[in-house]
């Protein structure tokens, strides 16, 4: 499946956010979006998940796909443990014994299994920001969105949430958006990394984290023009 925008262009009145942005997503590779602050990522993110409406352009592959999201914050259901915060997602999609087969299989597969039925309040923010991966994972879904889902966590359960993610990405096959404005983080997380321009905005290079000085080339662009 090919996954594609093609010339979008957003306004929010006569505020020009997107401008002719095209970006190809590979297959079941991990496509950084790195830009700075209110260049219009949520609204790419947002326009991708036919949440919002675009002025022009076009969304190839993503139209029928089921699509998973994690955000900054964790939105687990405040009432359900984790177990049931799985649930709630796999409902609808098999029966019991497979939805617990399943929640089983992805507690142990990341040692959470002792958290099986805690609340959201009784874990550390690092630990729900887990469980909503893993919810994310879990989801029978091609495509995986990720608006800035490391930023409210502290230096350390960032690390540990990012060597989560990637564990679950080389299990499980999704192509994953991420959108961030942390070049580690698209370092560490993209195959692909885009970046944008300020708004109006554009897309200002695409860098293949394998090639030689990505990571000199990526800093030197936003040395010029600062993420925050
Ligand atoms: N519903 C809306 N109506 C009007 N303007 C909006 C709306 N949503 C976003 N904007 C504006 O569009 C621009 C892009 O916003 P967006 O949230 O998509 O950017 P972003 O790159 O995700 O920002 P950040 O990095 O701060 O999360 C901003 O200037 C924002 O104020």
């Amino acid at each position: 499946m090919a996954y594609k925008v093609e010339g979008i262009t957003k306004y929010y009145g006569n505020l020009k956010v997107l401008d002719n942005i095209s970006i190809d997503f590979e297959s079941n590779k991990t496509t950084c979006i790195l830009g700075p602050s209110g260049c219009g990522k949520t609204t790419l993110l947002n326009i991708i998940a036919g949440i919002i409406p675009m002025d022009s352009g076009q969304i190839i592959g993503f139209k029928d796909e089921r699509i998973s999201y994690v955000f900054q914050e964790d939105r687990l259901i405040k009432w359900k443990n984790v177990k049931e915060n799985l649930e709630f997602v796999l409902r609808g999609n098999m029966d019991r014994k497979q939805m617990e087969n399943i929640i089983d299989k992805y507690l142990k597969l990341v040692n959470l299994e002792e958290y099986k039925y805690y609340y959201p309040k009784k874990l550390s923010g690092g630990m729900r920001q887990k469980v909503s991966i893993l919810r994310a994972f879990a989801y029978p879904s091609n495509v995986l969105i990720m608006d800035e889902p490391f930023k409210s966590l502290d230096i350390k359960s960032k690390s540990v949430v990012m060597q989560f993610f990637k564990q679950l990405r080389d299990i499980e096959n999704k192509t994953c958006i991420l959108v961030t404005h942390d070049i580690e983080e698209a370092l560490e997380l993209g195959d692909k990394i885009v970046m944008l321009t300020q708004k109006p905005t554009k897309v200002k290079k695409v860098v293949n984290k394998n090639i030689k000085d990505a990571r000199k080339l990526i800093e030197s662009y936003f040395d010029i023009m600062p993420l925050k």
